[in-house]
């Protein structure tokens, strides 16, 4: 009955974390949805800012600390094993649901491309931007990175494998292409209103920051010389920048 609650629960999670990316396109793409990065303005000046930063300090406190292996070894007695990473997909996908929900419009025009084609063309690469985050996730283990394998393990009394550590494919250009992926969709728009400037300025920073100093630091903890040697080869986020470090 546990494993079926657990089954349950974890398909709950995948589902709000599908919401949640949809949700994400149309919000920074402003299309479709009742809410977006550029609807209505409901306050303005400091107190849009003030709100903004707290919404995305939120989801990047959430996001960082859930994912640090001793939270996960101390959070894991709690939870369960088969739990943990649909646990951390929900609350990420809730934090995120939680900033389109209360974000606050700023609608100062920061450019505005005027010609027709090029705005579609400039679309078109937010909306590759999104495909490569989907496509890389299939790359390392969609299933997995989302606790669907964990769960469905779980249910069949069998041991979870953890992900092999990938280096091919995308993840032969550049070490991070799911969050190359994330800075390409926010930064690739035809109307850059200041509340769009300041999402992509702070989440590019913020994904900058964790990759360097939380995951990649962990990476080489878990993976020794193998990620040592990766890190020599590929680069980070740019792709074909000589420094690969
Ligand atoms: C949300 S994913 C982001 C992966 C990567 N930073 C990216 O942008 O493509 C985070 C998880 O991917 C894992 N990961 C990072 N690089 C990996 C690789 N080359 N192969 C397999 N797993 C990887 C991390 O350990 C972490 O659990």
């Amino acid at each position: 009955m546990k494993k079926f609650i657990v089954l349950i629960y974890g398909l709950i999670a995948y589902l709000v974390f599908l919401i949640s990316f949809l949700y994400a396109i149309a919000f920074v793409g402003d299309f479709l949805v009742p809410k977006t990065i550029n609807s209505e303005t409901e306050s303005t000046g400091l107190s849009a800012i003030i709100i903004n930063l707290s919404l995305l300090s939120i989801f990047a406190i959430q996001h960082s600390v859930m994912a640090r292996p001793a939270f996960k070894a101390w959070w894991i007695k709690i939870i369960g094993k088969a739990a943990e990473r649909s646990t951390y997909i929900l609350l990420t996908s809730l934090a995120l649901l939680l900033i389109f929900w209360k974000w606050q419009p700023i609608n100062t025009v920061v450019w505005e491309v005027g010609n027709s084609t090029l705005a579609m063309l400039i679309f078109g690469i937010s909306a590759l931007g999104w495909l490569i985050v989907l496509l890389s996730t299939f790359m390392i283990s969609h299933f997995e990175l989302f606790g669907l394998t964990q769960i469905f393990d779980n249910f069949k009394s069998r041991t979870s494998k953890s992900a092999t550590f990938q280096t091919n494919f995308l993840y032969k250009i550049v070490r991070h292409p799911i969050m190359l992926g994330f800075i390409i969709a926010f930064w690739f728009t035809p109307v850059m209103t200041l509340g769009h400037l300041l999402f992509a300025s702070v989440t590019s920073l913020y994904i900058l920051i964790a990759v360097k100093y939380l995951e990649e630091k962990d990476l080489r903890k878990t993976l020794g010389k193998a990620y040592e040697d990766y890190q020599q080869k590929v680069p980070m986020i740019l792709p074909f920048s000589k420094i690969a470090k």
